[in-house]
């Protein structure tokens, strides 16, 4: 199933908290069809950056638009069936059980879509995370990762041209934290918007077609993977020694090894 595309723009965007500037000067365009990640040290600005683009945080200057209107135009609902976002550290204080709070990612689409159609978004969503079988069980009786993996779900379920989520792999035992970056690369690759925050940098490296780079707010590298994530920015941002350990065909998965702290010049 193919989708129309849309493009989401972002200029000369900034955000204070108090009078301290955490986002400044931030020009990007992001269209369907690609995953982004957004890397950066902690602090640099990547959450605050995912909520102003959710529609949570209204930033003091610059502008956002989703497909040539201004996202804070749009009524909230509205702009959640376009837009879902998965928080970093999502709440859950009910025992819900979990096809219920899959439901919840629904809730954009209240009178809008009959029963039969949400409860078919719901199955497919708990279908492609793997989390059908806790169907009935209460959220707060899950482990971290299992718990991830349904809020996950929950996001999915919205069925959205975009989805923004906040180091979605956190909590992820190995296979897991392939399997959601796979789902998430193929959303993109069936034309859906993928917006990501993660630390680590192979994963980044193989999921994203896209690499931007935030440090103290601002962006400091932008594009493809192997560009964005060099040997020098790494350690410009991170103070990290690492290196790109892939072979000169492509045709490995790319590998970046962090041998350690970079000395101080
Ligand atoms: N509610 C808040 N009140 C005040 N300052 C905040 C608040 N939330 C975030 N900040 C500050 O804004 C800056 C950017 O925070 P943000 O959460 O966007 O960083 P991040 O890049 O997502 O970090 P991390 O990798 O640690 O999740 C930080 O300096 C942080 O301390």
């Amino acid at each position: 199933m193919t989708r129309p595309s849309s493009t989401l723009k972002i200029a000369n965007l900034q955000f204070r908290r108090g009078s301290r500037v955490v986002l400044d000067a931030i020009d990007l365009q992001l269209q369907t069809g690609e995953v982004t990640a957004v890397l950066g040290p902690n602090g640099a600005g990547k959450s605050t950056l995912l909520s102003c683009i959710a529609g949570l945080l209204r930033p003091e200057r610059g502008a956002i638009e989703l497909d040539g209107t201004s996202l804070f135009s749009l009524p909230a609902m509205q702009r959640a069936r376009r837009i879902a976002f998965l928080p970093q550290t999502p709440e859950i204080a009910w025992a819900v059980d979990v096809q219920t709070l899959v439901g919840l990612g629904r809730i954009p689409f209240h009178g809008l879509s009959s029963d039969e159609e949400d409860r078919a978004a719901v199955a497919r969503a708990m279908a492609k995370t793997e989390v059908a079988q806790w169907a009935d069980r209460a959220v707060t009786t899950l482990s971290g990762g299992e718990r991830a993996r349904v809020l996950l779900a929950r996001v999915l379920a919205g069925e959205s041209d975009w989805i923004l989520a906040d180091e979605p792999f956190t909590g992820l035992d190995p296979s897991h934290q392939f399997e959601a970056a796979e789902l998430l690369r193929s959303i993109a690759d069936h034309g859906g918007g993928v917006i990501l925050t993660i630390h680590d940098l192979t994963l980044a490296a193989r999921i994203a077609d896209r690499v931007v780079i935030l440090d103290g707010g601002r962006v400091v590298a932008d594009g493809p993977p192997q560009a964005a994530l060099t040997p020098q920015i790494l350690r410009d941002v991170y103070n990290i020694d690492a290196q790109w350990l892939t072979d000169d065909t492509g045709a490995t998965p790319p590998l970046i090894a962090i041998h350690g702290r970079a000395a101080r010049g």
